[in-house]
């Protein structure tokens, strides 16, 4: 049971459709605009005191929900200018004339010059949201240059003008926003890179459109959150044992041993029951010295490595962390694989097949997950496009769970489904705390939960055991705040 509904992720265009549904269901288009404007107005009244504010709008919806917005903070005091690209209005017989038509003082012509009568103010950036069409030109592209270049905020509605929604590229240019208040749902553009960064905050407002639509048009991707996935957590039952709880094995390596050894950690810190370290015998007293409560067995070929992995109550497997880019990698990454129980694949064992991706694809199942950062993807996958396509076409490529690392993870599903991960704090950016996740992935996995919801669970923990250590953080240090990020999870209401 996963719910890809309560912080589903829409396209410009399914929400275009999400619109026409809402419109169907008897909620009138222009009281949609209405509701709209007004929460971009309510937002700006609980953030900032009175100011001068410039609404610039465009000749689409977004501009009506300028218009509308212009209008609520002008009946509460607030003094307001409206500025219309190149001095257009909305086409006749829209929601957005309708609500020009409203604004009953005078309307002038963006420019750039306008910015003096707000020095001390704000402006509404409602020139394009989710229609933007192509690169800012002309008046609309030198306004978005000069208000980049003041220090005035901006308050963007829906999305910052200049970012597409879809993925959150940049076309041509983009305004830079302090706030961005969007409605019903996100989009894709609100939470990738830079999208992201331009957005500001990002508030969603409710504007009268029901869930109800969302079955028929989303369900494939989503904004990580425990809503996602909380159902299916594994939490220790009062009548468990360690046996119940999984069993991890994580491969060691000969020199990075740390690597290795956050991963088990991780696993065991995560929930897994019982974790083994295979060690290669030369580095067998390194971690045997380093760990307590997890098991260290040794191994000095591919036999005894082989009859590790045949106890069948080893129920996850982690291979890559420290092990070094090698043949040797390979051959064991391919033997845990050919046992077809569920499986980690992270850093040197995600490398080892770098031009040779075909034998990693031929191996790998749903039950395997893999962690690569953006250099290990692209010596196994050759794909372009943003990157929720590409890791959704990773996945469905290689036929397993695909977890693409950065600012903004996106997990994908060979189904399709695709999760973006948003509450990893810049701290993350350190040495091992990949090691970690990949070890809290097995870690969840071992108790049962499925690949792909222990993905997105472990990614979503470990950016919030990041965010209870703040500033300095290291690795070693993401061990030890799991049981914190954990009772914070473990408050977080199931629904
Ligand atoms: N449920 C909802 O999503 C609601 C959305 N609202 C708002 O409506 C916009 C989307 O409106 P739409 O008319 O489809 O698109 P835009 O206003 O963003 O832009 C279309 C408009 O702009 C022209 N255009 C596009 N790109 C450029 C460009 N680079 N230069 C010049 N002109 C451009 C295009 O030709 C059209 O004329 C959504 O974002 C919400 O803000 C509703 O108000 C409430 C419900
Ligand atoms: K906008």
């Amino acid at each position: 049971m996963i719910n890809m509904f309560s912080t589903a992720l829409l396209t410009p265009q399914e929400m275009g459709q999400a619109d026409k549904a809402a419109i169907a269901s008897g909620v009138p288009g222009a009281a949609l605009m209405d509701n709209a404007g007004r929460a971009v107005a309510r937002e700006i009244v609980r953030r900032w005191s009175r100011r001068p504010v410039l609404v610039a709008c465009g000749p689409g919806n977004n501009g009506g929900d300028g218009y509308v917005a212009a209008r609520y903070l002008a009946d509460w005091g607030w003094p307001v200018t409206v500025a219309s690209l190149e001095g257009r209005m909305p086409s006749e017989q829209t929601d957005a004339a309708h609500h020009a038509g409203l604004w009953r003082r005078p309307v002038v012509r963006l420019s750039a010059a306008l910015l003096d009568t707000v020095r001390e103010g704000l402006v509404i950036d409602a020139l394009f949201g989710a229609g933007l069409a192509r690169p800012p030109s002309g008046d609309a592209a030198a306004f978005i240059q000069a208000l980049n270049d003041s220090d005035i905020p901006v308050c963007a509605v829906d999305l910052p003008s200049g970012v597409n929604g879809e993925d959150g590229a940049v076309l041509g240019a983009a305004l830079q926003a302090q706030l961005t208040i969007t409605f019903f749902r996100k989009k894709p553009g609100h939470v990738l890179f830079p999208g992201r960064a331009l957005c500001g905050p990002t508030v969603v407002a409710q504007i009268g459109i029901p869930d109800t639509v969302l079955p028929g048009l989303a369900g494939h991707t989503a904004e990580n959150s425990p809503d996602v996935w909380s159902a299916t957590f594994p939490w220790p039952q009062l009548t468990g044992h360690k046996y119940s709880r999984g069993h991890a094995l994580v491969v060691g390596g000969n020199r990075m041993t740390g690597a290795a050894r956050l991963a088990a950690r991780a696993a065991a810190r995560a929930g897994a029951g019982l974790v083994t370290l295979a060690a290669p015998e030369p580095a067998w007293p390194v971690y045997a010295t380093a760990l307590e409560s997890i098991m260290v067995e040794g191994f000095c070929d591919e036999y005894s490595f082989e009859s590790l992995l045949a106890d069948t109550r080893k129920n996850v497997f982690v291979v890559g962390p420290g092990l070094g880019v090698s043949e040797t990698t390979q051959n064991q990454t391919l033997q845990i694989l050919a046992k077809q129980r569920a499986c980690v694949l992270d850093a040197d064992a995600i490398s080892s097949f770098s031009g040779q991706p075909e034998r990693l694809f031929a191996a790998v199942s749903e039950k395997s997950v893999l962690t690569p950062h953006e250099g290990e993807f692209a010596r196994v996958f050759n794909v372009s496009g943003s990157k929720l396509e590409r890791a959704r076409m990773a996945a469905r490529t290689s036929g397993a769970v695909v977890l693409l690392k950065g600012a903004d993870t996106v997990i994908a599903h060979p189904d399709g489904r695709a999760i973006v991960n948003t509450n990893a704090p810049p701290d993350l950016a350190t040495g091992g705390a990949g090691d970690v996740l990949a070890g809290m992935i097995a870690g969840l996995m071992a108790q049962g939960m499925p690949p792909f919801n222990a993905a997105c669970a472990a990614c979503w923990l470990h950016g919030e055991a990041a965010r209870q250590h703040g500033p300095g953080l290291v690795a070693d240090d993401l061990i030890h705040l799991i049981p914190a990020a954990l009772k914070v999870l473990r408050r977080v209401p199931v629904n």
